[in-house]
C-alpha cells in the first residue's frame, strides 16, 4: 500500500470554514504542494524546508490515529495540506468508509484524482490573483468532472476588489457549484512559528469590509464566512 506524506493528524475540532463550517471533524494534513500562495497559512506543509517533519504513513496508521481520536465514533474526516490530492487516498477513504467515516477534501483545483468521486464532499479553491499564482482551469475543469456525483462546493479567499472581481467571473463560469466566500488573514504565521501574533481586528474589519461589499454589489450568490478557527484560536497549529 503506498504511502501518504503526512504533516499532521489532529482533533477532534470543529471546521472553521466553507460548507462544514462547525462540524465536528479530523483533520489530516498532508506535505507538499504544487502552488505557493504569498498569503497561505499552511507553509509548514508546504515549504519543503520542514519535509523531515512531513511522516510516511499507510492507510492503516491515518485509520489507526483516526479512530483513536475519535474514539471510534464515525464522524467527516477533512483532508488538507498542502495539497492533498498529490497523495492517494483511494484506500483510506475506502477502509473509512465502511466504518461510517465521511471525507471531505479541500484542494486548490490543480490535481485530479479518480477518488474524488469517493468523497463525501470536494472543496475546490481556486486562487485569486493576490496569491500570485496562476490557475491552470483545464486542470481545475478536470476535478469538477472527476468528482462525478460527490458534492462539490467552491471557496474563495478574497482579500481586495481585485480578488471580488474575479470571485465574480469564477462563479459565474461555474454557478452550478455551491460558493463560499472569506476574508483572507494578511497575518498567516511564518512556519517556523505556528502561534505567532494575529491582527484579529484587521481580520474583522477585512470580513465587515467583505460582507459590505457584497451585499451592497447584489450578489447574492455565495455564502459569506469568516475562518471560525482563526477566531477563536488565531494562529494556532493542530486546531
Ligand atoms: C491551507 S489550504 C490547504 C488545501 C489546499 N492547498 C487549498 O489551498 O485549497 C486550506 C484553505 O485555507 C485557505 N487559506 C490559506 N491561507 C489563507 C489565509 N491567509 N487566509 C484565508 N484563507 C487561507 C486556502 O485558500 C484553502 O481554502
Ligand atoms: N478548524 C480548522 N478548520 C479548517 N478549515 C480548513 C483548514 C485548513 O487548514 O485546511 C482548517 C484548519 O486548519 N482548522
Ligand atoms: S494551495 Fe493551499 S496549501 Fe498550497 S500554498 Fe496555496 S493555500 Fe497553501
Ligand atoms: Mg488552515
Amino acid at each position: 500500500m503506498s504511502k501518504i506524506r503526512v504533516s499532521e493528524i489532529f482533533g477532534p475540532t470543529i471546521q472553521g470554514e466553507g460548507a462544514l463550517i462547525g462540524e465536528p471533524t479530523v483533520f489530516v494534513r498532508t506535505g507538499g504542494c504544487d502552488y505557493r500562495c504569498s498569503w497561505c497559512d499552511s507553509l509548514h506543509a508546504v515549504d519543503s524546508d520542514y519535509r523531515a517533519d512531513w511522516l510516511p504513513m499507510d492507510a492503516y496508521e491515518i485509520f489507526e490515529k483516526i479512530i483513536k481520536l475519535s474514539k471510534g465514533k464515525p464522524l467527516t474526516v477533512s483532508l488538507s495540506g498542502g495539497n492533498p490530492a498529490i497523495q492517494d487516498f483511494g484506500p483510506l477513504i475506502e477502509m473509512g468508509k465502511k466504518q461510517g467515516y465521511r471525507f471531505a477534501l479541500e484542494t486548490q483545483g490543480s490535481i485530479t484524482q479518480d477518488w474524488f468521486k469517493d468523497l463525501d464532499l470536494l472543496i475546490l479553491s481556486p486562487k485569486p490573483p493576490s496569491s500570485d499564482q496562476v490557475v491552470d482551469w483545464d486542470a481545475f475543469e478536470a476535478c469538477v468532472r472527476a468528482a462525478q456525483q460527490a458534492r462539490t462546493a467552491m471557496k474563495i479567499v478574497i482579500f481586495d476588489d481585485e480578488d471580488y472581481r474575479w470571485a465574480k467571473g469564477v462563479a459565474d463560469r461555474y454557478s452550478s457549484l455551491p460558493l463560499y466566500i472569506q476574508p483572507g488573514n494578511h497575518t498567516p504565521p511564518p512556519p517556523d512559528e505556528p502561534d505567532a501574533r494575529i491582527d484579529m481586528q484587521g481580520i474583522l474589519d477585512r470580513m465587515e469590509w467583505l460582507v459590505d461589499k457584497t451585499l451592497n454589489d447584489g450578489w447574492f450568490a455565495p455564502r459569506i464566512l469568516p475562518q471560525l478557527h482563526v477566531l477563536l484560536w488565531g494562529n494556532k497549529r493542530g486546531v
